[in-house]
């Protein structure tokens, strides 16, 4: 009896002193965890990760410090943050206390191993509990352990969820991000305050974007890190390296330019006064390389010649000196137009987009002559953005842009310089996009009289001020600062949007071009349609066309391409991706309710421009294979060979107005008007081989 009372006792005891010690431990296991996840971990965060980020506020963490989604899980890496010792550092989720108690179990007698592991247990899940509950804990409902911000965060985010539903219904209701107040809690260009449009004095800011040269520009953007100093004598050497490199490429007699034309055979004419020729040499100086190469060919000149006779007292034949210009204004004036998009037929509003809205025509994307193209380019190019977003689908990052007056525009960065060319081993599927590229195809697709490019033009972007501020909260966990300290972002897209292919300030100021954004397609449904010359897209195959002659003839006689406007679209398609020499037209899109007698929208330009002295042959072989080309798109090729003014001359003079300005370099124009020669050039050959007639080849469909 003694001995069971004995035992009794003695077991009551140890379990008494068992469940103290247990309690006391979960209550110092507490104590601790909530030190550590309310007091050190935050600070510690800051120190750690924010580094020289320290700028901005906690919507600007870089993106993989986010928090685990386990709390528990958390507050193990946490506290073995703090408190692991060197040799347990290996990154290990184990805690000091839960390595003491895992220790008092595996040592413990057999019979308390049991009764000890489901007190572990227990304290891990009261790990959890507790931190469950807290502040600052997702599972918990609550972002950051700021509650000034919670609401709006939530509210945001609600917003952006019927925003999915209709981006403009929603602008419409007064959305303006610009003064909301997510702004007062990111200290946006610290210390940079004179890049800051809204604190900078007004005239300067103005100055600075319309008065100084583009290296004027630069270097006030990269004024205030060494680092970027020291890049920009690099890149300056690399300026002067590519020049001397560039005298050295300089097209030698013995050279091929591709279609069996040497330099031999522009040379062999040069300097030799025709009829047609002498003309250029009077056009407006506009500096040393503004009078362009000599062009001309013998061949060509027999076209011109035979075209002027033919065609002598028509609209399509202007006297010797009259500018490009006003010969096609005059080409222009019975242009057809159509009707214009039921939904904003009845509607121009007043506001420069939708205007342009209002503006778009069975037969063209915007009239030229109407004050609204220069309000919404000089809109595009300044209104104030309160909206960012990445525009979803293509390969590479571009931004949905919307501007205060609720304009939108589809933003594309700058990637590289404008010196660097398309590298020899990369294919036109594999190459950067160009924002020059799209400004510049807008200036030549309105030049040439085509409508078909929606207006684009260069702005300088605050990265800060311009986008993080407004972008949505996707991209801007994407947002960073390089190891030199300028700004960076890369989005999220399925190529091309990673930290190792960042798109970066310089140091915060960064280039694109931003292009009107075409009407909503709930308002306006588009078609997208297979280029019939889509190239194969593959580093190993060919596309049908590449290899046999006679693709043209087997889509003549297929619809819609068999009656009306189509095939000459594509051929002047052809044309202009020729001169601006884009591979990657795969396909093209129109409005549908136009129906098949439209224009074609030039869209996704980005990947021209990328080298200066190839010209890509294959970019004609539509207009080779069917052997056809518009009348009144000859007429202005022709007038542009004749003169006064060449291609690159009008081109240059036209990109002149752009902030970003020079958008081409001098490569680039000179290559515009060896094309421009090398189009004729085919054209003539058509005309000569297999006995083909005028009618055959020069085509009058009515469109001008
Ligand atoms: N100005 C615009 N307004 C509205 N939508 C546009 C505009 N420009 C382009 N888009 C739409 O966005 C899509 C993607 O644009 P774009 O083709 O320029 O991107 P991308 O990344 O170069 O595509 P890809 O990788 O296919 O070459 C286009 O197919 C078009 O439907
Ligand atoms: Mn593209």
């Amino acid at each position: 009896m003694v001995v069971v009372v004995v035992v009794v006792v003695v077991v009551v005891v140890v379990v008494v002193v068992v469940v103290v010690v247990v309690v006391v431990v979960v209550v110092v296991v507490v104590v601790v965890v909530v030190v550590v996840v309310v007091v050190i971990v935050p600070s510690n965060k800051d120190n750690q990760e924010c580094g020289s980020l320290n700028l901005y506020s906690s919507k600007f963490p870089p993106s993989d410090s986010a928090a685990s989604p386990l709390p528990f899980i958390n507050i193990i890496i946490a506290t073995s943050y703090t408190t692991t010792s060197a040799s347990e550092s290996d990154h290990s989720t184990i805690t000091t206390t839960t390595t003491m108690l895992m220790r008092l179990c595996s040592s413990a007698r057999r019979r308390w191993k049991t009764l000890l592991w489901v007190l572990l247990m227990l304290v891990v899940v009261l790990n959890a509990v507790v931190f469950v509950s807290m502040p600052g804990s997702r599972l918990g409902g609550h972002h950051v352990a700021n509650t000034g911000e919670r609401s709006e965060v939530s509210e945001v985010d609600q917003v952006r969820g019927i925003r999915g539903a209709s981006h403009l219904q929603i602008m419409r209701k007064g959305l303006d991000k610009s003064t909301a107040t997510n702004s007062s809690s990111l200290h946006y260009v610290e210390g940079l305050t004179f890049l800051d449009p809204k604190q900078t004095i007004k005239k300067a800011w103005k100055d600075l974007l319309h008065d100084s040269t583009f290296e004027d520009r630069k270097k006030v953007a990269g004024f205030v890190y060494n680092d970027n100093n020291n890049n920009d004598n690099n890149a300056d050497e690399d300026k002067r390296r590519y020049k001397e490199k560039e005298e050295v490429d300089e097209p030698t007699e013995e050279r091929d330019l591709g279609d069996g034309l040497s330099s031999r055979d522009f040379t062999a004419t040069r300097g030799r006064d025709t009829q047609t020729k002498h003309t250029r040499s009077g056009g407006k100086s506009h500096g040393k390389d503004s009078a362009g190469k000599n062009y001309t060919l013998a061949e060509v000149d027999e076209l011109v010649k035979a075209f002027l006779s033919r065609f002598q007292g028509s609209l399509l034949v202007s006297n010797d000196h009259t500018s490009y210009e006003k010969f096609l204004f005059k080409l222009q004036q019975d242009m057809k137009w159509g009707p214009r998009l039921q939904e904003f037929a009845n509607y121009k509003g007043r506001r420069s987009w939708e205007q342009f809205h209002h503006g778009i025509r069975q037969h063209a994307l915007y009239d030229p002559n109407e004050p609204y193209v220069k309000k919404l380019t000089s809109d595009l190019q300044t209104r104030e953005i309160v909206d960012v977003e990445q525009k979803e689908g293509g390969t590479q990052i571009k931004l949905m842009i919307t501007c205060k007056d609720e304009g939108q525009a589809l933003f594309k960065p700058m990637r590289f310089p404008r010196e660097q060319e398309t590298l020899p081993d990369h294919f036109y599927f594999a190459d950067y996009e160009r924002h020059n590229a799209e400004i510049a195809s807008f200036h030549l697709d309105r030049l040439l009289g085509f409508y078909r490019v929606p207006p684009t033009v260069g702005r300088w972007m605050n990265i800060s001020y311009d986008i993080h501020r407004v972008a949505n909260s996707k991209l801007a966990k994407t947002f960073f600062m390089s190891p030199v300290g300028n700004w960076c972002f890369h989005g999220s897209c399925s190529y091309y949007c990673d930290s190792s292919h960042p798109i970066c300030g310089h140091p915060i100021m960064l280039e694109g071009s931003m292009a009107a954004f075409l009407p909503p397609l709930q308002m306006a449904k588009r078609k997208t349609w297979r280029n019939p010359w889509k190239r194969s897209y593959s580093k190993h195959r060919k596309a049908y066309w590449e290899v046999y002659d006679d693709l043209c003839h087997k889509v003549k006689r297929k619809h819609p391409y068999n009656e009306g406007r189509r095939l000459m679209d594509v051929l002047d398609m052809s044309v202009f991706d020729f001169l601006i020499g884009n591979l990657d037209r795969h396909h093209y899109e129109t409005f549908r309710e136009f129906g098949n007698e439209t224009f074609l929208l030039h869209l996704d330009n980005g990947r021209a421009f990328g080298k200066s002295k190839y010209d890509c042959m294959s970019c004609m072989a539509p207009v080779r294979q069917c052997c056809m080309i518009r009348q009144s798109t000859l007429a202005k090729l022709i007038k542009l060979y004749q003169g006064p003014e060449s291609l690159s001359q009008v081109m240059r003079a036209s990109l002149a107005s752009d902030v970003l300005n020079p958008i081409l370099l001098e490569a680039h124009l000179d290559a515009l008007d060896r094309r421009l020669s090398k189009i004729l050039h085919v054209i003539h050959g058509c005309l000569k081989s297999d006995g083909r007639r005028w009618e055959d080849v020069v085509i009058d469909d009515g469109v001008t």
